[in-house]
């Protein structure tokens, strides 16, 4: 480590070092008025795989935007909370996704966003900070996990609700490319993991990883396409991120209709599950 890597570390610790992670607990991340055009709506379909032919995703004159975009266009709440020294940011994944849709985002516009920190729960060794995103058009609930940072005397929190053990009523697949983090970052996540090997190495993975929501802005493609409905009339979604997603992997998909809605699903890739505890409901 270098001197001055070294000393920002120590100054890093030392900040952390005093901040009880329980006491972000109602944090106000602030509030943002966050625009996009068709471009962005356009670059974010593609980059969860939309096909040249969904002209709805692709062309300006038909356009809708896809719901999951609206977690992605929140995502400086995660950057704002990270700012605030109270986990170690070289460490800490997206380790769940709750998002409700309250009406369908404008193909292109303005959305003003406010963000809070919803709870935080330790979970020993690590703490899970639920970062909350609320707009008029939805509210969205990223977990921050943070090895390292439990151990502060906070409550536990819920456990993953494990997938049903009957078979999968429908069942579904889909292929990522080796390029799609490097195409997906381009829609505002620019974190080293999803396309630096040497920061993928650093955080114990063989090579760079998907970003959690594009794993699930291409899950939930595959979940409307299972369902018979479309993925912009998504209206809720819940699941946790079980395992990393590496860019070029097979993705199955499996769903459970229970007789209740929400629908359960989960997914896994040939080294295993990947998506935990899913829900998800369309209109
Ligand atoms: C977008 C993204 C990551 C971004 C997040 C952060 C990296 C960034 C947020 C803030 C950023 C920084 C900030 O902006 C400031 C700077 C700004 C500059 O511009 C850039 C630099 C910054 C410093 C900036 C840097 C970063 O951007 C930020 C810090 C991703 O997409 S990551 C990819 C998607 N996620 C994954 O692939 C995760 C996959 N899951 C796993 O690998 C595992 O589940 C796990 C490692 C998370 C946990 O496994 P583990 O074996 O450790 O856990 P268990 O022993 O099984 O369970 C222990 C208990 O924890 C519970 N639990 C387990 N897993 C989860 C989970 N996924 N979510 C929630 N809870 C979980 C489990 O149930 C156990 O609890 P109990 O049940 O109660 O016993």
């Amino acid at each position: 480590m270098s001197a001055v890597a070294a000393c920002a570390a120590s100054v890093r610790d030392k900040e952390m070092s005093h901040v009880n992670p329980r006491e972000a607990i109602g944090l106000d991340l602030g509030r943002r008025t966050v625009a996009y055009d068709d471009r962005d709506a356009i670059l974010y379909a593609l980059a969860v795989g939309a096909r040249a032919t969904e002209l709805e995703l692709v062309f300006e004159r038909d356009l809708r935007a896809l719901p999951t975009y609206g977690p992605a266009l929140g995502l400086w709440a995660a950057d704002a909370l990270g700012e605030r020294g109270l986990f170690d940011v070289s460490r800490a994944l997206h380790g769940a996704q709750r998002l409700d849709v309250l009406e369908p985002l404008p193909p292109r516009g303005e959305l003003e966003l406010t963000a809070r920190v919803a709870n935080v729960w330790d979970k020993g060794d690590a703490a899970v900070f639920e970062v909350e995103v609320d707009c008029r058009q939805f509210r969205s609930v990223a977990a921050i996990f943070a090895p390292g940072s439990g151990g502060f005397g906070g409550e536990r929190g819920p456990s993953a609700a494990g997938d049903p053990e009957q078979p999968p009523s429908a069942t579904g697949s889909v292929q990522t490319t080796p390029e799609q983090a490097a195409l997906y970052r381009l829609t505002g996540d620019r974190h080293a993991i999803h396309v630096d090997p040497a920061a993928a190495a650093a955080i114990g993975q063989p090579r760079p990883i998907l970003h959690g929501l594009c794993t699930l802005g291409v899950v939930v493609r595959e979940l409307a396409r299972i369902a018979g409905a479309h993925a912009c009339d998504l209206r809720e979604l819940a699941v946790r991120f079980a395992a990393p997603v590496l860019p070029g992997e097979r993705i199955e998909v499996r769903t459970w209709e229970t007789g209740e809605t929400p629908t359960r699903f989960a997914a896994a890739t040939a080294r295993g599950t990947v998506l935990s505890g899913g829900e998800v409901r369309f209109a």
